[in-house]
């Protein structure tokens, strides 16, 4: 891009991953826009790093732009480069991400539009997905009980509801279900999930979650429903990409807004700790360490780029 800046020399906390119909964040000043190269590959996008003006100090707070789907939506789901999206945000310094996506909903109460901040996962993805870092010669575990930042939810929980009546409804929890795609469900799965209490589906939240867990990033997901996939009228109904992308037009104001209250939360000097991701700090230092360093596979050298230090 002619004339902005390809390096950044502070370090970046917080970045949004877009999704379906928000490749980038217009409103926010281009600071500086990365190519960052990892030993996962390049990411989905370059990294826009934009400027944000704290409301609690007025100095800008610079923040991680990444398009999931690529610039201009050209990685289908399964294509989509999680592992190199979440090496490249934690290599410039990033601990906290909020990750937009567009679901179907498998509930009456959660309309066309209305925004869900879920709080549990069902993997339906097929196995064809990297999905972790640790393999290759190092063995690692984390806990995934909570699949999402439980301190991040109740900030982006509250910045939501600081918006109802001005368009934007919320729903506080949600179980979603991630499936592997690209082709939608059949109406028999679409039931299955809804027999299970699954609120949304969408095709993007796992590995992305699973990775940030792993590379030390709180992280949380803001769902907008843009369709009642297959399950509720005939064939008429049914979800389609004209469906989703028409909701997401039509709401991709309130999605900003949506971003741009938590964004102006996260940027205040109280959430600093919270923003860091102090609490989830050195868990791969003992959870990674699991093989002896003898017998430790080329992927260490992977891993040492991730995390510096950690494993010597
Ligand atoms: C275009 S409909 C299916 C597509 O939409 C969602 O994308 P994202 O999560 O990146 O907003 C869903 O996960 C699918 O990838
Ligand atoms: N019905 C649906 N299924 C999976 N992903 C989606 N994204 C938006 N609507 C969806």
């Amino acid at each position: 891009m002619a004339g902005v800046a390809s390096t950044y020399d502070e370090p970046v906390r917080i970045a949004v991953i877009g999704g379906t119909g928000i490749q980038s964040l217009p409103g926010f000043t281009l600071a500086a826009s990365l190519k960052v190269d990892t030993p996962w590959g390049e990411p989905s996008s370059p990294i826009s790093i934009l400027h944000h003006p704290s409301p609690s100090t007025g100095k800008p707070t610079p923040i991680a732009f990444l398009s999931r789907h690529g610039l201009h939506h050209e990685l289908a789901p399964h294509e989509v480069k999680n592992r190199a999206n979440i090496a490249a945000l934690r290599s410039i310094g990033v601990r906290t991400i909020i990750a937009f996506s567009a679901v179907g909903s498998l509930q009456e109460e959660v309309r066309p539009r209305d925004f869900v901040v879920p709080d549990q996962i069902i993997d339906r993805t097929k196995g064809i997905r990297p999905f972790t870092f640790f393999e290759g010669g190092m063995v690692g575990h984390v806990g995934f009980g909570d699949p999402f930042d439980t301190s991040l939810a109740k900030i982006v929980r509250r910045c939501g509801h600081s918006l109802e009546g001005e368009g934007v409804r919320l729903h506080d929890t949600g179980l979603l279900i991630c499936m592997e795609g690209p082709q939608f469900s059949t109406r028999a799965e679409s039931n299955l999930y809804r027999s299970w209490g699954g609120s949304v589906i969408n095709m993007s939240a796992l590995p992305e979650a699973k990775l940030a867990r792993e590379a030390e990033i709180a992280y949380q997901m803001i769902c907008m429903a843009t369709d009642y996939d297959c399950w509720r009228g005939g064939p008429d109904e049914d979800v389609n990409v004209e469906m989703v992308m028409g909701h997401m037009k039509a709401n991709s104001e309130n999605a900003r807004r949506f971003v741009g209250a938590v964004l102006d939360e996260l940027s205040k000097e109280e959430h600093g700790q919270l923003v860091l991701a102090k609490h989830l700090e050195g868990q791969m230092k003992f959870a990674g360490a699991m093989t002896h360093k003898e017998a430790r596979g080329p992927v260490e050298q992977k891993l040492q780029w991730l995390f510096p230090g950690y494993f010597d």
